[in-house]
């Protein structure tokens, strides 16, 4: 297997931004008159991007979905206001990423980010955390009129750094992760401390307990 570029997912692999969303999601819930979720109910609901995490936050309910009703889209509103101005309050790097983003970097390994979390999150998050300028193709889940699992973000990444997918190890967090990298025909690394449960049913290539185990699968 030759890596000649990383595409990576953002919450839950690169950050822990739960504190941050589940403060957004409570304080959009207070809005409307609603009690706080735990932080928990609020992370289970975490991965299909932002609208899924409001209509899921009103509902309390994994099942729902965004209908566009007046409530979803007044809930939507106050979660971008209050998400918008505390991105990175509370939100971290796991540990070990920042040095080997920046060591991989330096390598002159193209690296992308691959994320469901809209653009209007993820460009000035990645900004205020300092790391915006190490990647090369940055794909956010409004991008494209598709997003994770589908192949299609992972594709149009792939076309952009010039290289095959079967290249381009994608490395996750959750199921809509290695499922779009299945899709697409790359290799996956799961990464075990994010958000994601019954990791061992996702069938990814291989699951790692922290960032830096990467440069094993860059030395195969
Ligand atoms: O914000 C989300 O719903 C998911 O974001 P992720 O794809 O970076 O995990
Ligand atoms: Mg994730």
């Amino acid at each position: 297997m030759s890596i000649q570029a990383i595409a990576f997912d953002l919450d839950g692999t690169l950050v822990d931004s739960i504190h941050d969303l589940a403060r957004a999601a409570n304080a959009a819930r207070a809005d409307l008159g609603l009690a706080p979720l735990a932080q928990d109910t609020v992370e289970s609901y975490v991965g299909d991007g932002a609208a899924s995490l409001v209509a899921r936050v009103l509902a309390d309910d994994m099942a729902a979905e965004f209908d566009g009703s007046e409530l979803q889209q007044k809930g939507m509103t106050q979660f971008n206001l209050h998400y918008r101005a505390g991105l990175t309050i509370a939100t971290k790097f796991y540990p070990k990423v920042q040095e080997t983003l920046h060591a991989l970097h330096e390598r002159g390994l193209p690296l992308a980010i691959i994320t469901n979390k809209p653009e209007r999150f993820t460009l000035p998050l990645l900004r205020e955390l300092g790391v915006f300028e190490h990647f090369d193709v940055i794909v956010a889940g409004d991008t494209l009129p598709e997003r994770k699992p589908s192949a299609l973000p992972l594709a149009h990444t792939a076309d952009k750094l010039g290289i095959e997918l079967e290249n381009m190890l994608m490395v996750g967090d959750s199921k809509n992760d290695i499922l779009a990298a299945k899709n697409a025909g790359c290799p996956n690394v799961l990464v075990s401390y994010g958000y994601g449960d019954e990791l061992e049913k996702m069938g990814a290539d291989a699951i790692i307990h922290r960032f830096d185990e990467l440069f094993a699968f860059l030395e195969e």
